[in-house]
């Protein structure tokens, strides 16, 4: 079995623990003779520039799957389930004191500053609004519907490129990428990802970061699997 493609996410799998790009995972994902999609809880511009700086666009999986698009210049496909977010936001948003990041660009969820007790608002949002979820990617805290996700994302894209989401690696480190990772034909788990998604890889990279993306490309190649 050969892969077709890689469906790889950004922060904490071809960055730092601060964020700065990993060079070393940027290198190693420009020599692939195969296609590389970005899936990324950031917005659809901000993967749009990291895709072409690393030197694999432009296919991209924006928003947790909320923002597709197939080529830079293409118009995007964008979920429309911004209004239950900004209801469930507007309803926390008088019991907790929440700040919005990126709501400029932002189409279809809301992101906000780690900074309240997204367990209790958790609580409170599950009674009010059962089709939205609050989940916490170590990176941003993201109020989104439940119908999208990466893995909702993978099957769109895979339908674009005339492929099946079996025909991806995907590569991820948080729990934003369990879907796609489960969706996908084979799961990357890097070596700083949590442990739930660990348990579901089928490979998990000693080393962490960036330098596990290249250790997981690494063990593909040499055993026959892209
Ligand atoms: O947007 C986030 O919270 C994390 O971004 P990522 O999906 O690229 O890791
Ligand atoms: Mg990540």
């Amino acid at each position: 079995m050969t892969f077709k493609a890689i469906v790889i996410d950004i922060d904490g799998t071809i960055t730092h623990r601060d964020r700065k790009l990993s060079l070393n995972a940027a290198a190693k994902l420009r020599t692939l003779d195969i296609p590389v999609v970005i899936a990324t809880g950031n917005v659809l511009c901000y993967a749009k520039a990291a895709a072409k700086l690393v030197g694999v666009c432009c296919n991209i999986i924006a928003e947790n799957g909320g923002v597709i698009v197939d080529g830079f210049d293409n118009e995007p496909i964008v979920s429309d389930v911004i209004h239950e977010c900004e209801e469930a936001y507007e309803f926390l948003s008088s019991e907790f004191n929440m700040e919005k990041l990126d709501s400029v660009h932002r189409k279809t969820e809301i992101v906000l500053r780690n900074n309240f007790d997204v367990e209790e608002a958790r609580v409170i949002l599950g009674t009010h609004f059962p089709n939205v979820e609050i989940i916490d990617t170590h990176f941003a805290i993201h109020i989104k519907s439940k119908t999208i996700n990466k893995g909702t994302g993978l099957l769109k894209m895979a339908e674009l490129m005339g492929l099946e989401t079996t025909d991806f690696v995907a590569i991820g480190d948080s729990i934003n990428d369990l879907e796609m990772l489960q969706e996908a034909g084979f799961a990357v788990a890097v070596g700083n990802a949590d442990d739930f998604l660990k348990d579901i890889a089928d490979y998990v990279s000693e080393a962490s970061y960036g330098d596990g993306t290249v250790e997981a490309l690494a063990y593909l190649q040499s055993s026959n699997l892209i």
